[in-house]
C-alpha cells in the first residue's frame, strides 16, 4: 500500500478514476489539511447548532422524517432521533455490496459531504475516511432503496456502523462496528442531530455503482472493437466497411473513433475488399454504429455522473454564508437513474453483437470456409468433436438475460412513504442492473474473445495474412494460454479466467488519450 497514489478529498471535485482507483485500492484517499476547507466545514456544522439553540425548528432536527414533518420533536429528545432514523431504516434485503462498491459508496459520500452544504461536522469527514484508511466496510444489503430520499436504507448501514450498531467486513471478517472500534480504541461516534440525515438522505450507493459501471463499460467499448477486427479478418470480411473516407460523412466522434480503431487493427488499406461479398453482415459491417452509440454516450454520461458525485445531495442544504437552510429535493437521483438506465442499452447491445458475430462464426453457411463451430478437429476425429457448439448457446443465454435486463427502471416510480415520497427515481435499481448487464456482456466478450482468437488463427491456416503488430501482441497473449480447441474439452474453467482477466482490464488497448 506504501507506494500508491493518494487522492485528497476536498472541496474540488473527484473523477470517475478516482473513485474506481480507490474503490480497486488501487489509490489511498486523504482528507484535505486545507485551513479554510475545515473551517468551512465547522462553520456548517456550528451554524446548524446556533439556528437549533436560537430558534429550535429545523426539519429532521427537530421535527418527524418525511411525511412525518408536521411531528415535533421535543428538543430534549432531538439526539436520539439521527439513531432512530439509522434503525428504523436497518430493514435492507438482497445481496452485500463487495468490497470495491462500499469503498466508491463511502468515497461518493465523503465527497458530497465535503462540499460543506449538509451542516455536518469534520469529525463525521474525519471518520468516514478513518473507515477508508482502515478498509473498515460496512456490510450494506444491496436492495431497498428507491432511490429518492436518496438510498435511505443501504446508507443507513453506514451511519449505523459509524455509531458501533451494524456489522463491518474487517480484516475479512463479518463482525460488529462497536467491536472493531474497541479494538482500535475508537469511540463510536455521537451522531449530531442533522448528521443521520445527511449521511443517508442522498444518492452516494447508485452514484458509486454508476462510477464502477461507466469503467467497465468504457474498457468494454475498446475490447469490442479490438474482437470486432478479429472477426472480420476471420470472417474474410470487407475492410472497406471502416475506411476513413466512408466515416467522414457521418460525424459521430465516437462512431468514427471506434471505425478507426479497428480500420487500424485489421490495416484495412493493405487489404483488398472481398471478392465474393461486396457488403458483410450488420454485425460486422455496422459494428461501429452499435459500438459507436456506446463511445458517444460515455461523453455525456461521465459528464452526469461526475455532476452528481461531486454535488451536495442530501436535504436541507445550509448556506453558511446566507445563514439560510434551504429545502429541497436534492437527494433525487433522476440522473443517475436516467444514465444507468441508458447506459443499460448501450452494453446489452455490445453483448448482442458479439452474439450475432458468434452466430457468423459458427455456421458454416456465414464463416466463408471456417469449420462448423470452429471446431479445430480434422480427419475422423471431426465427426466427434463440436468446437464452440455450447459457448455459443451460452452466449446466447447471457446475451437473452442482459437484454432482459435493459427495461427502464426510473418508469417505475411508485408513489411511497405515505405519498410523501409519491415521485422517486429507482435509480439504484438502475444502477445495479448496469453491473448486472455488464457481467453478462463480459462473459460474452470473454467466449466470443476465445472464438474470435480460434477462429482467426484458423483462418491463419487457411492463408497467412499480415497482422499489425498491437494485433499479433493481443492474439499472442491470448494463445499463450489458451490451445486452440480441437478435442472438446470442458470451457468453463477458460472462460472464467478471461472473464477475469477482461474484468481487470488486463490489455491497455488503443491510445489512452482517446478517453471519453
Ligand atoms: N428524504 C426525506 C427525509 C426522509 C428520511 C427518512 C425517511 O424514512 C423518510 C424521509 C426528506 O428530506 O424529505
Amino acid at each position: 500500500m506504501t507506494n500508491q497514489p493518494s487522492i485528497t478529498i476536498s472541496q474540488q471535485p473527484l473523477t470517475i478514476e478516482q473513485v474506481v482507483a480507490i474503490a480497486k485500492a488501487k489509490a489511498s484517499s486523504k482528507l484535505s489539511d486545507d485551513v479554510a476547507f475545515k473551517q468551512q466545514i465547522q462553520r456548517g456544522a456550528d451554524f446548524l447548532a446556533k439556528l437549533l439553540a436560537d430558534e429550535g425548528v429545523i426539519y429532521g432536527v427537530t421535527t418527524g422524517y418525511g411525511d412525518s414533518v408536521t411531528v415535533p420533536v421535543a428538543l430534549d429528545k432531538v439526539h436520539e432521533l439521527p439513531v432512530h432514523l439509522t434503525r428504523f431504516h436497518g430493514c435492507g434485503m438482497g445481496e452485500y455490496f463487495d468490497a470495491e462498491q462500499t469503498r466508491a459508496i463511502l468515497v461518493a459520500r465523503l465527497r458530497s459531504l465535503a462540499h460543506g452544504a449538509s451542516g455536518v461536522s469534520w469529525t463525521l469527514l474525519e471518520r468516514l475516511q478513518a473507515l477508508l484508511d482502515a478498509d473498515i466496510l460496512p456490510l450494506i444489503p444491496s436492495e431497498g432503496s428507491v432511490g429518492a430520499s436518496g438510498d435511505l436504507t443501504p446508507l443507513s448501514y453506514l451511519a449505523g456502523a459509524l455509531i458501533g450498531e451494524r456489522d463491518v467486513i474487517y480484516q475479512g471478517q463479518q463482525q460488529r462496528s462497536a467491536e472493531v472500534f474497541k479494538a482500535l480504541g475508537w469511540t463510536a461516534l455521537q451522531l449530531k442531530p442533522k448528521e443521520g440525515l445527511a449521511i443517508m438522505n442522498g444518492t452516494a450507493v447508485m452514484t458509486a455503482l454508476a462510477c464502477l459501471a461507466w469503467h467497465r463499460a468504457e474498457y468494454l467499448s475498446r475490447l469490442s472493437s479490438r474482437i470486432t477486427a478479429l472477426v472480420s479478418m476471420a470472417l474474410d470480411g470487407n475492410p472497406q466497411h471502416f475506411s476513413e473516407a466512408l466515416f467522414k460523412v457521418k460525424p459521430h466522434l465516437g462512431q468514427q473513433q471506434v471505425a478507426t480503431w479497428i480500420r487500424d487493427d485489421i490495416a484495412a488499406t493493405q487489404h483488398q475488399r472481398s471478392q465474393q461479398r461486396l457488403q458483410d453482415r450488420y454485425s460486422v459491417r455496422c459494428a461501429p454504429h452499435v459500438i459507436g452509440v456506446l463511445r458517444d454516450a460515455l461523453p455525456w454520461l461521465r459528464e452526469t455522473i461526475e455532476n452528481e458525485l461531486n454535488s451536495a445531495n442530501d436535504n436541507p442544504i445550509i448556506d453558511v454564508e446566507a445563514e439560510q437552510v434551504m429545502h429541497g429535493g436534492h437527494f433525487y437521483g433522476g440522473h443517475i437513474a436516467l444514465a444507468m438506465d441508458t447506459l443499460k442499452t448501450a452494453v446489452a447491445n455490445i453483448a448482442d453483437l458479439h452474439d450475432r458475430q458468434m452466430a457468423l462464426l459458427m455456421d458454416t453457411k456465414f464463416n466463408h470456409g471456417l469449420p462448423a463451430n470452429l471446431s479445430a478437429a480434422e480427419n475422423d476425429r471431426k465427426a466427434l468433436n463440436h468446437g464452440f457448439k455450447a459457448v455459443q448457446i451460452g452466449c446466447s443465454a447471457w446475451t437473452a438475460e442482459a437484454l432482459k435486463l435493459t427495461m427502464p427502471a426510473s418508469v417505475f416510480s411508485r408513489s411511497t412513504e405515505c405519498h410523501n415520497q409519491d415521485k422517486v427515481s429507482m435509480g439504484t435499481i438502475a444502477a445495479r442492473d448496469c453491473l448486472r448487464i455488464l457481467t453478462l456482456t463480459e462473459q460474452v466478450v470473454s467466449a466470443s474473445l476465445l472464438a474470435a482468437v480460434q477462429a482467426l488463427s484458423l483462418r491463419q491456416q487457411r492463408h497467412q495474412r499480415e497482422l499489425t503488430d498491437d494485433v499479433k501482441h493481443f492474439v499472442d497473449d491470448v494463445r499463450e494460454q489458451f490451445d486452440l480447441v480441437a478435442e472438446d474439452r470442458p470451457l468453463e474453467a477458460e472462460l472464467r479466467y478471461w472473464l477475469s482477466q477482461i474484468q481487470q482490464q488486463r490489455w491497455s488497448l488503443y491510445a489512452k488519450e482517446d478517453m471519453s
